[in-house]
């Protein structure tokens, strides 16, 4: 679903991306983690087509994207959220969701909230129902508690209807029981959904129990990549990130 190869990122004489390669295959979900300043955002921004490459190649569903901007990647079916929310706190929790529902209609703001198909509402309030929020349909999304905004991120990129779903750190920040809620629909959403999930994310909780494959950055190139128990075994990365008590753990 996603290539990555030898990816090369400088920021003037800092290699923020070393070198990287990985490959995201379907119907799995796949971590990227590391210390911080390791490169993860920055190959994530790479992926999202934020920021471009110095070197390398990226295929997103077998295109090479690199002619592509940002905006073009929602058609493709690739949908992502940001690590600060990006929400329009203004609107309504429904009209958030609505915005994203939207996106393969093009225009404006104002003629994607004016359109209102049933198919389309129906299709909103079931994602809503999904991610917990059926109840604050009507809330402003800034009244809304920090997780339940992540929530509703999440909600307005799956309103695309995506096949591939990139998570930046979407488990900051929340409490044990909504990393809970956040494990069993990224579950849900890869087995029975069918979607593919990128994340990259600090929160070990998540990550060792959701991953299907953990790729491990360091200083911008990848030190490992296996499965959860693979990955929290290996000496690098246990000296470089996990420290022992996860190893043991
Ligand atoms: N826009 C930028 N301009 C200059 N340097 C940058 C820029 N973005 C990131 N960097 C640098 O590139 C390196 C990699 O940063 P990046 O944000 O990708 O790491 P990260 O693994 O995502 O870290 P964190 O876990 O803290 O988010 C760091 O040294 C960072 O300071």
């Amino acid at each position: 679903m996603i290539e990555v190869e030898n990816l090369t990122l400088r920021f003037g004489g800092l290699v923020a991306v070393n070198d990287l390669s990985l490959v995201v295959r379907p119907r799995t979900i796949h971590a990227l983690i590391g210390p911080n300043g390791a490169g993860k955002s920055t190959t994530f921004n790479c992926i999202s087509r934020l920021y471009r490459p110095t070197s390398g190649r990226i295929r997103v569903l077998g295109r090479d994207v690199s002619g592509l901007r940002p905006q073009d990647l929602a058609p493709l079916g690739v949908a992502r959220t940001f690590q600060n929310l990006e929400l329009f706190g203004g609107l309504s929790v429904l009209e958030n969701v609505l915005i994203g529902a939207h996106v393969h209609c093009g225009g404006g703001l104002r003629e994607r909230l004016a359109a209102r198909p049933p198919a389309v509402i129906g299709h909103v309030e079931h994602l809503l129902e999904r991610v917990g929020l059926a109840e604050f349909r009507h809330a402003q999304a800034s009244a809304l508690d920090f997780g339940r905004q992540k929530m509703l991120e999440l909600a307005r990129a799956l309103a695309i209807r995506p096949r591939i779903l990139l998570l930046d750190e979407p488990a900051a920040g929340l409490r044990n029981r909504e990393i809970g809620a956040l494990d069993r629909l990224l579950n849900e959403l890869v087995e029975r959904d069918g979607l593919t999930v990128l994340l990259v994310e600090h929160v070990m909780q998540l990550v060792m129990a959701i991953s299907h494959r953990v790729t491990v950055m360091n200083f911008g190139a990848r030190i490992a990549e296996g499965t959860p128990a693979e990955v929290r075994r290996d000496p690098l990365v246990v000296e470089a990130y996990l420290g022992q008590e996860a190893a043991h753990a």
